[in-house]
């Protein structure tokens, strides 16, 4: 199965990297504005690959991603230390004009994954440049926040992240929420689970750990001047749920038809996503202040979407 990757600087050439150490698709196709970029980027994981699997990787132009299953798409700007995700918008839109419409030429039956910032903006425009239906254009939207809540959470119970169940939802942004009133660890309510062990949750712990998540990207910023990593392999675990047709449970990005009174709004929530993109939305549980949020949330968002002239 054909994957590609339009954007090959730091972002799109982690997930690169991570398919192909993880084996997500057969080949994987890179495009980018500097073509050279592109030439060395897949010349340097190609030569990983012999230590990991046989995904063929090599670089293209926009006629290379006929037929591919899932195109993913990070090309644009990115954040300066300091500046926030929605700083980037018009610069970012101004990308998209061009880009999605030589993804949609080449490959217009490709799910379109985005991760350019800001994510759940983008989202919505991609959506409304290639007017595909919105369970075929997913945003990558909190993914990243939910597994830095995990990571935080696994360290803070002794446990692994992936014993952790709890979700960030709403924007991938400052205005994010950390569900705290679903979250389990095992099949454990997880306030219950760290009282259990020893390691209380309290309410400034779990003010602390939400706070670090939200500020993750910006101290990663400050530090290396851009984030990278993280969101490579939460990209390649999205392309793998596709691929694979897993109906694994993401928090990802979509255009929601309502929540909590705004509508049309891109933003995430738990999804089943599976190969025809996401099969279904999960709204969970929330209490009060949770549901609050979610709405303050999905106000900012749209604040942004809803202006947008496309
Ligand atoms: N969704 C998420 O969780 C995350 C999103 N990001 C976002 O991903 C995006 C990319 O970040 P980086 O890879 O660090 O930036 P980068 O500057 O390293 O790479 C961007 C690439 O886009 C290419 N590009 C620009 N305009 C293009 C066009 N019209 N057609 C084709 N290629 C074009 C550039 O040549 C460059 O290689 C940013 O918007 C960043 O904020 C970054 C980290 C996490
Ligand atoms: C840059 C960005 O969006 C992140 O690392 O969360």
């Amino acid at each position: 199965m054909k994957i590609g990757i339009v954007g090959t600087g730091m972002v799109g050439s982690a997930a690169g990297y991570a398919m192909a150490l993880m084996g997500v698709g057969t080949q994987i196709v890179l495009v980018d504005a500097d073509a050279a970029l592109a030439r060395a980027q897949a010349q340097d994981i190609a030569h990983a690959v012999p230590f990991a699997t046989t995904v063929a990787i090599r670089a293209g132009d926009y006629a290379d991603l006929g037929d591919a299953a899932v195109v993913i798409i990070a090309a644009g700007v990115s954040q300066k230390p300091g500046e926030d995700r929605l700083a980037l918008l018009e610069r970012n839109v101004e990308v998209f004009r061009s880009v999605i419409g030589g993804v949609m030429e080449a490959a217009p039956d490709a799910i379109l994954l985005i991760a350019t910032n800001p994510v759940d903006v983008m989202t919505f425009a991609a959506r409304q440049i290639s007017g595909l239906p919105p369970e075929r254009v997913i945003g990558s939207g909190t993914i990243l926040d939910t597994a830095r809540l995990r990571s935080l959470l696994g360290d803070h119970l002794g446990i692994a992240p992936n014993s952790v169940h709890a979700y960030v939802l709403g924007e991938h942004g400052d205005s994010e929420l950390a569900v705290w009133s679903s979250a389990m660890a095992g099949s454990v309510p997880i306030v219950s689970f760290a009282e259990q062990i020893g390691r209380p949750l309290d309410q400034a712990t779990r003010t602390r750990i939400a706070e670090e998540v939200r500020g993750a990207a910006y101290t990663i910023i400050k530090g290396k001047g851009a984030t990278w990593y993280g969101i490579g392999a939460g990209l390649a675990r999205i392309v793998q749920s596709i691929t694979d047709d897993e109906r694994t449970v993401l928090s990802v990005s979509q255009v929601n038809v309502d929540i909590e009174g705004v509508r049309d709004v891109p933003l995430s929530l738990p999804r089943i996503v599976g190969r025809e993109g996401i099969i279904a939305t999960l709204m969970p549980d929330l209490d009060e202040t949770e549901r609050a949020a979610l709405k303050r949330s999905a106000e900012v968002i749209s604040a942004f979407s809803s202006r947008l002239s496309l």
